[in-house]
């Protein structure tokens, strides 16, 4: 199998960068994005004013609204935020021809079932061969052209293999694996746990309690992955650990930096009416909580998370409780 022509469903920063970089492999490639504005720009201004601004991409970069221009690629990256996968995917699918991959670049839980977003693609999508992509990557870094380095999870080896000799740069290095429930979790837990870091650091509480947090966020992780089958060396990789490291750390992430703002007294109401892009913790959490509850998974972090964001607790009075938990065996 050899891959030529790479479509990319969803024109927000990390699509956009995602599309340069299979751009930049010398892949003829495709954008569907959800705004016109954003469509025109990409192929009027060959620059992504609303979502990735001040990066300019490849004039051979193009762009559209319509999926029915999707259907001589030979792989779709769905890169739309995961609340949007099912109804998107389900529009998509009629154009795609058989056999032809789609990978998930989303990080997150379907909120109103609680699949995670293979099984949604196996609903929506049935008997096409799925592959996830996740890891610590910034979509402004990548775009820049910085390096970064990715979990690529299939069943498929051979679809692997060709999405690894079609999109594998220097800068863009996809490491393999067959891990396809492991590679999902890590990158939608990670975005709570981003949260909570960030509201640690808002709240000032010091770096000791950030990296406490931070090992404990992996440790509920872990916990998670393993009771769904995830590999421990998947956890521990560039999808699990890796990526929690990078968001838990940085203000340039937008789950950190919301945790970060509420930690300083802000409302949810009030952070959320200033932004346009996605923050997938504020959703995954949500549904982590319910499925931690339903298979009695223990999941402290993501408890608290859930009762400031959803229950509109306060923080002062979560973070004490967090903090009076029975002491127990690491
Ligand atoms: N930005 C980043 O650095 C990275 C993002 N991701 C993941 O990629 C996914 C997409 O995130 P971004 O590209 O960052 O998005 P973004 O936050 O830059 O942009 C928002 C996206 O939501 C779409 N959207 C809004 N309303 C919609 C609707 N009603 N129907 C369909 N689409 C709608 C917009 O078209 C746009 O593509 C998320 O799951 C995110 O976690 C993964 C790795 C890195
Ligand atoms: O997934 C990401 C980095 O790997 C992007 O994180 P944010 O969505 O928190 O900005």
């Amino acid at each position: 199998m050899t891959i030529r022509k790479m479509g990319v469903l969803g024109g927000g920063a990390w699509g956009t960068a995602l599309a340069a970089t299979s751009a930049r492999a010398g892949l003829d490639t495709l954008i569907w994005a959800f705004e016109p504005e954003v469509v025109d720009a990409i192929n009027n201004t060959h620059e992504n004013k609303m979502f990735l601004s001040g990066v300019p991409l490849d004039p051979a970069l193009k762009a559209t609204g319509d999926f029915a221009a999707l259907a001589d690629r030979d792989a779709v990256l769905m890169v739309c935020p995961a609340q949007h996968l099912r109804p998107l995917s389900e529009k998509l699918q009629p154009h795609l021809r058989p056999g032809v991959p789609v990978i998930i670049c989303a990080k997150g839980i379907e909120v109103k079932t609680g699949m995670f977003l293979s099984d949604v693609l196996a609903e929506t999508m049935p008997g096409r061969p799925v592959a996830v992509l996740s890891g610590p990557t910034f979509a402004a870094e990548l775009a820049r052209g910085l390096p970064s380095a990715l979990t690529l999870a299939t069943k498929d080896e051979a679809i692997g293999k060709a999405l690894v000799a079609a999109m594998g740069l220097p800068i863009f290095r996809p490491y393999l694996s067959d891990d396809v429930i492991g590679a999902q979790i890590g990158g939608a837990v990670k975005n709570v746990m981003a949260i909570a870091t960030g509201i640690v650091a808002g709240l000032k509480m010091g770096e000791n309690a950030r990296a406490a947090l931070l090992t404990r966020g992996l440790a509920e992780m872990a916990r998670f992955g393993t009771h769904f089958g995830a590999e421990t060396e998947t956890l521990m990789g560039l999808s699990g650990l890796g990526d929690l490291v990078l968001t838990c750390v940085s203000q340039s992430s937008r789950n950190m930096s919301l945790g970060y703002e509420i930690g300083e007294g802000r409302t949810m109401a009030d952070i959320m009416a200033e932004r346009r892009t996605v923050a997938e913790g504020a959703h995954t959490v949500e549904i982590l909580h319910v499925i931690a509850k339903r298979e009695g998974i223990d999941m402290p972090i993501t408890e608290a998370v859930y009762k400031i964001l959803k229950e509109g607790a306060p923080v002062a009075e979560v973070t004490k409780a967090l903090l009076a938990r029975p002491f127990t065996r690491e």
